[in-house]
């Protein structure tokens, strides 16, 4: 098997600052944001993003966190063993807000799909934006991003691998084939 690194540490953190600063030029004010990110890389993009936002603006950004797995469509019921009913959290009512969505890939947007169907279990946003760190392509649904990290064009038999420091030791993200 081969990887490739295609972006390191800093990258990765330039990415994320540049996303939160798209976040605040294309808001009215950011007051109104739930930053709701999917399980697992998601939760720490979402986190680093509110950490960003805070140093920038000063505002604290509530961050929620989607557990999918029973809302995917092309798992199999396999995965309902190992489903956490209790993984899915919202610190605050996400009635009338505007949910920003995160994940680390986006890739056929299956689970994108499941995440607005377990999103919608928790309130009605007034909006729902899309926030991811690789944009791979090969969308099998009518799903894009409003934030994109890095757009990272990729062959179908390759992987794009997203490690950060919280969970994997270090920030780095590789396509291996
Ligand atoms: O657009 P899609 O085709 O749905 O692919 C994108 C999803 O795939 C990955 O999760 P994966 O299911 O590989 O599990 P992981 O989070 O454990 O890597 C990744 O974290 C995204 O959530
Ligand atoms: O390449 C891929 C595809 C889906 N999810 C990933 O994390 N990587």
């Amino acid at each position: 098997m081969k990887e490739k690194e295609v972006v390191d540490a800093l990258a990765m953190k330039r990415a994320l600052t540049r996303i939160t600063y798209e976040i605040i030029e294309r808001n009215k004010g950011v007051e109104d944001i739930v930053l709701v990110g999917i399980k697992t890389r998601g939760i720490y993009i979402a986190e680093r993003i509110a950490d960003r936002m805070k140093q920038l603006e000063d505002v604290s950004l509530p961050v929620g966190s989607l557990d999918i797995t029973l809302y995917r469509d092309d798992k199999g019921k396999d995965m309902e063993a190992t489903a956490d009913l209790t993984a899915s959290s919202m610190p605050v009512s996400i009635e009338g807000k505007h949910v920003v969505l995160i994940d680390d890939v986006l890739y056929t947007g299956r689970t994108i799909r499941a995440a607005l169907d377990a999103l919608m279990d928790f309130g009605r946003p007034q909006k729902i934006s899309l926030a991811v760190l690789v944009d791979r392509g090969h969308r099998e649904l009518p799903i894009r991003a409003d934030y994109v990290g890095k757009n990272l064009p990729t062959s179908t038999k390759e992987k794009v691998v997203v490690q950060m420091e919280e969970i994997d030791g270090q920030d780095r993200i590789s396509i291996q084939k």
